[in-house]
């Protein structure tokens, strides 16, 4: 469903995401990890056609995201790290323009922006304007908007971050009900999350997979390690 092929992105001289290369199967869902900096924001921002490749390719559900743009998009929800919400806009206006944008019909939108306001706990708020929401709130509307088209594919940047323990828990939850009917590739630095949510992990480093199967696979290869030990020696990190 999602297919990375030597992807790589330079910021100038700075070689960002270096000949990179994945699958993600229909239906997985795939945990992407690596310390901050590593390339995973850069990844998914090109994989969602926000930012172009320098070289390599990458396509949803067969459709290039360079050369098909609007096709891939309309494949994918994309939640980036922090949502690039309209602050002026009440949620459910905001929801509405997105749903609109995403090419939904008056009907459909209505229909999906009660699922979504539900799914994502914003009913209370949704008259509420978006620049007086907490991050935490911001953060649902945001997964709302790659919700409300219910797309087949989900690209979520960081879906816990800023979230307090009792809506982490509550979101981990709808991310394992998302994953029976959604592919999706999840960044995150929780490793408890991948291991509750996740089928397999993708680990990049330095701007290159150095670690790529499904969680079994991995501990396997590791000889069963904890995924935080396996995740320290890839990257030679002490932390996330
Ligand atoms: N617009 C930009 N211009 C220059 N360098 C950038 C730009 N965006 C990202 N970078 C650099 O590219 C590298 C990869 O950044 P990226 O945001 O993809 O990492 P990440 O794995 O998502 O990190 P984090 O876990 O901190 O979100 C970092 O060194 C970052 O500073």
């Amino acid at each position: 469903m999602i297919v990375v092929e030597h992807l790589t992105k330079y910021y100038g001289e700075y070689h960002a995401v270096r000949d990179v290369s994945f699958e993600v199967e229909k239906g997985q869902v795939v945990g992407f990890l690596g310390p901050n900096g590593a390339g995973k924001s850069t990844t998914m921002r090109i994989l969602a056609g926000f930012l172009t490749a320098s070289s390599g390719k990458a396509t949803i559900g067969g459709k290039d995201v360079f050369w098909d743009p609007i096709e891939a998009r309309r494949r994918i929800g994309y939640m980036p790290e922090s949502c690039p919400l309209y602050t002026d806009m009440r949620v459910d206006e905001y929801l509405r323009f997105r749903g609109g944008l995403k090419g939904l019909s008056r009907s459909e939108c209505k229909k999906r922006l009660g699922f979504v306001l539900d799914r994502c706990w914003l009913k209370d708020v949704s008259r509420q304007i978006i620049g007086t929401l907490s991050k935490g709130y911001r953060q649902r509307v945001g997964l709302a908007d790659a919700l409300l088209a219910d797309p087949p594919v989900l690209i979520l940047d960081e879906p816990t971050a800023g979230l307090d323990p009792t809506q982490i828990r509550e979101t981990r939850k709808l991310m394992r009900e998302l994953g029976e009917v959604h592919t999706m590739l999840l960044s995150t630095h929780i490793l408890s999350e991948v291991e509750a949510t996740c089928d397999s992990v993708i680990v990049i480093y330095q701007g290159q997979v150095v670690e790529d199967g499904s969680l079994a696979a991995v501990r396997k290869r590791h000889r069963n390690k904890p995924l935080e030990d396996i995740f320290v020696q890839l990257t030679g990190q002490e932390g996330i």
